[in-house]
């Protein structure tokens, strides 16, 4: 079986200042010294005008970036947007497409996070793409129905040999901010799901997919998370703002190494 490195991805969300995150970058650049080398992959994804803060303290360190969006839009007359070239201006590693936040306040649609999905590849940034399924489509029964939907919409997109080049995040709407944390084996049903669902693009790359977990991923919760067999890594919100708790969350998957 395909041994995954676990992947710790902070989403800082609309948070932070030029101040708070040069305390922040370095409580958990100090803390991971404490930790022995590179337990896992690291990240941080941070508002657009911070990129070259991020770059510039982390560049040097085991600690990579990214972005929280992207344009689908190469370049143009395209007000506020940002794109994958302006990323890769800023060696980013990482972008986040299809939150649900974008879904829901912006009204992104399926296609449009394919074809962010698809820029990124092209740029070489990898792409962490987001599906879940809001509290009442869970209610209805429709869990499995939703995330399929979504990531089909992007895997219909890609060539299947590009399916490592992606990262997924299974985010339920109903646990992300809420302190509501999906049990470990509700997570692992969905992420066992959205493997198959992978598996029918590539079936050797499939196994190579890092297959996030979202929603209240907490100290105290992310050992029994990240123990299932197909949860490998965290997309962590609220908890990536402390440096003691996103610090806690890469001590819990540093155990699984
Ligand atoms: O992208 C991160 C998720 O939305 C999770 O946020 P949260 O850890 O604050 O629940």
């Amino acid at each position: 079986m395909e041994q995954r490195r676990p992947l710790i991805a902070g989403n800082w969300k609309m948070n932070g200042s030029l101040a708070s995150n040069h305390v922040l970058l370095s409580e958990i650049q100090s803390g991971l010294s404490e930790l022995s080398a590179a337990p896992c992959d690291i990240a941080v994804c941070v508002p657009f005008p911070y990129l070259a803060q991020a770059q510039s303290a982390l560049q040097s360190t085991s600690i990579a970036w990214g972005a929280q969006d992207v344009s689908v839009h190469e370049g143009g007359a395209y007000t506020s947007e940002v794109s994958s070239s302006m990323l890769l201006d800023f060696a980013c590693r990482y972008g986040i497409v299809g939150h649900s936040e974008r879904r829901t306040y912006h009204s992104e649609s399926d296609i449009s996070v394919a074809q962010k999905t698809l820029r990124l590849i092209a740029a070489g940034i990898t792409p962490i793409v987001c599906v879940g399924e809001t509290l009442q489509e869970r209610k209805g029964g429709l869990t499995e129905q939703t995330v399929a939907r979504q990531l089909n919409a992007v895997l219909a997109q890609i060539d299947g040999a590009s399916l490592d080049k992606i990262v997924v995040a299974y985010e339920p709407v109903w646990a992300i901010g809420t302190g509501i944390t999906a049990t470990p084996e509700m997570a692992q049903q969905v992420h066992a799901f959205l493997r198959a669902q992978l598996a029918q693009a590539n079936s050797v790359l499939a196994e190579k997919v890092q297959i996030l977990y979202g929603g209240s991923m907490k100290p105290d919760n992310a050992a029994s998370l990240l123990a299932m067999k197909d949860i490998d890594g965290g997309l962590i919100g609220g908890a990536a703002l402390k440096a003691g708790d996103f610090l806690g969350i890469v001590a819990a998957a540093k155990e699984l190494v």
